[in-house]
């Protein structure tokens, strides 16, 4: 378990992570998302003692990191791929990090298996492509066999198959009962994987939920499909109410109204209705919403 209480770091006048509390449990997948520059790499920094919070505390199982005996083998950490001897094999590299824990070189060889690494465990890292520094840094982060781990961007450069090995990799590791917390700016991505969601904007959280939460909220302010013969008698009644109407096709778009009271201004009216559907938010609009107010910089490099 993951435990951030007031957290908070400053670099001079620039408050990258602003009082942040939240828990990380273990047995779930726990996404951490946030457009670029909220602030997700440092919370991460700081849960393993690599950047220092000007205010607060983050704990390990109750244990800030720097305080852990052996750290390799209680939490797993990938932050940078690319923080890796580039004249070392990824095996050299694995050996000589298990050295460090007295983690005998059979486990180096697991989890090269478990990462996919095989063919090309004893070739240097220099030669590496993105996606299997990515897998060489999972296969560092596994190799303890911790009870925590901690992965920044984990899908960043991976094809679509490594994708959904990171995503059955992260399942597998929470249903062995383990804490996983993942970074990504792809709500999408986190969609499919994670089963509770962390957003951060601008160094806050801004939600912290369930996924199935979080959709849900979108589609309370989704829209609602309806088709009727009788559109000119219908959209009075509704915009009465306040809602705002859009036709689509052979259809008309209500938003601003839940299903259910359509359907019942509709009966009222007399009107017909052939179809009344709520349309499902997506993840991505409910990230996209929560988060519009949040970049820092707009496409376009308008200052939000
Ligand atoms: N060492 C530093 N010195 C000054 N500012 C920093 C430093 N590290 C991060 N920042 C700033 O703090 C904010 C948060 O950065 P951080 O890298 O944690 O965000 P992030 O959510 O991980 O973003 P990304 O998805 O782009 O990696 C940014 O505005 C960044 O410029």
């Amino acid at each position: 378990m993951i435990q951030a209480t007031h957290l908070t770091k400053r670099y001079g006048a620039k408050t990258a992570v602003d009082d942040v509390t939240f828990t990380v449990r273990p047995g779930l997948v726990t996404g951490f998302l946030g457009p670029n520059g909220a602030g997700k790499s440092t919370t991460m920094r700081m849960i393993v003692g690599l950047d220092r919070p000007t205010e607060g505390s983050v704990t390990v199982d109750g244990v800030r990191y720097a305080e852990l005996k052996a750290p390799l083998r209680e939490v797993g950490v990938l932050l940078d791929a690319k923080a890796v001897h580039p004249g070392r094999s990824a095996r050299g590299h694995l050996r000589a990090l298990a050295a460090t824990h007295s983690i005998p070189n059979r486990r180096v060889d697991e989890v090269i298996g478990l990462t996919g690494l095989d063919a090309v465990a004893g070739k240097r890292v220099k030669g590496f492509s993105l996606g299997m520094g990515q897998r060489l840094g999972i296969a560092a982060a596994l190799l303890g066999d911790p009870a925590t781990l901690i992965l920044d961007e984990p899908v960043n450069g991976l094809d679509p198959e490594g994708v959904i090995w990171v995503r059955k990799l992260a399942r597998h590791l929470a249903a062995e009962g383990r804490t996983v917390f993942l970074s990504s700016h792809l709500m999408s991505e986190m969609a499919q994987t994670a089963d509770h969601i962390i957003v951060l904007g601008r160094g806050r959280v801004i939600a912290d939920a369930p996924v199935a939460e979080i959709v849900a909220g979108a589609r309370g302010e989704g829209a609602v499909r309806v088709r009727t013969p009788h559109a000119e008698r219908l959209t009075p009644a509704v915009t009465a109410e306040g809602a705002s109407v859009t036709p689509d096709g052979d259809a008309l778009v209500v938003t601003g109204l839940r299903s259910e009271r359509i359907g019942e201004l509709a009966a009222h009216a007399g009107v017909v209705l052939y179809e009344l559907t709520p349309v499902a938010g997506s993840l991505e609009d409910a990230y996209l919403a929560l988060t519009q107010d949040e970049v820092e910089y707009h496409a376009g490099g308008e200052a939000a």
